[in-house]
């Protein structure tokens, strides 16, 4: 059995590292300095950093030259996220030698764009799909942006290679991830899924490991790092069995 890949997150806002509830603009409790926090994870043996311009996402300018800097400081897999939206910042994220982008509104808003990039770019395209109940939300996950499973069947027609699946009303909030909407969207592709909001435990960590029969691939750690309810090495140890 293929072992979970983790992802420990650094969401980036005003220059520093974050984390938000539910994704809300306002919310964030500040843990310093972006790229010291993601040598901290590489050095704990992360093999993926999962990196956010949360500025980009909001509208609210954003972090490009800092998210570059960490980019490019990593000697592990980098997937870029927030507010990669047109030509210009798909080409300033992908020149940062990131492995993969993560694109989030364009899926909802611009269909064709999207379609395009995947051709394109392949594997180094994965969409992300940050859902309330089953309805998609875009824009800093301000703005409804259609069902969840029509879009989902429209990007795998399109050959999309990845989906990162986020439970917004999770994320943030170390209540446990969304088990039923992995399994659901699994259920609806057979594409790699990479969870995403809500990790809490080792032991939730133990059962999105238990999906990866099912097509789990990786899980997303924001808060719970930052907040000590385990380390890294153990979260490593525990999805290792
Ligand atoms: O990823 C984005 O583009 C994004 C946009 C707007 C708000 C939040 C966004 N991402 C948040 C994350 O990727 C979190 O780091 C991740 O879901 C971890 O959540 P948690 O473990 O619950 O802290």
């Amino acid at each position: 059995m293929n072992t979970l890949e983790l992802l420990p997150a650094v969401d980036v806002r005003d220059g520093q590292a974050v984390r938000l509830v539910h994704g809300e603009s306002g919310s964030e409790t500040s843990y310093g300095d972006p790229l010291e926090a993601a040598l901290t994870w590489q050095r704990a043996g992360a093999e993926w950093l999962h990196l956010v311009d949360l500025d980009a996402a909001f509208g609210t300018g954003d972090n490009r030259a800092q998210i570059a800097e960490v980019a490019r400081s990593m000697d592990i897999k980098v997937e870029l996220s927030g507010g990669i939206r047109d030509d210009a910042s798909l080409a300033a994220a992908l020149a940062t030698g990131c492995t993969r982008v993560n694109i989030g509104t364009a899926a909802l808003e611009n269909p064709e764009w999207v379609a395009k990039i995947i051709a394109e770019y392949g594997d180094r395209i994965a969409v992300g799909l940050d859902v309330r109940g089953t309805t998609l939300r875009g824009r800093g996950w301000t703005r409804d942006g259609g069902d969840l499973y029509e879009t989902l069947a429209r990007l795998d027609s399109e050959g999309c290679a990845r989906y990162v699946v986020t439970d917004i009303n999770k994320d943030g909030t170390l209540q446990g991830p969304n088990l039923e909407l992995l399994r659901n969207v699994c259920a609806a592709t057979d594409r790699p899924v990479v969870a995403s909001g809500g990790v809490s435990s080792l032991d939730d960590l133990r059962a999105i490991a238990g999906l990866v029969p099912e097509g789990v691939e990786g899980a997303i750690v924001g808060k719970a790092l930052y907040a000590k309810a385990f380390t890294l090495e153990e979260a490593l140890e525990a999805v290792s069995r």
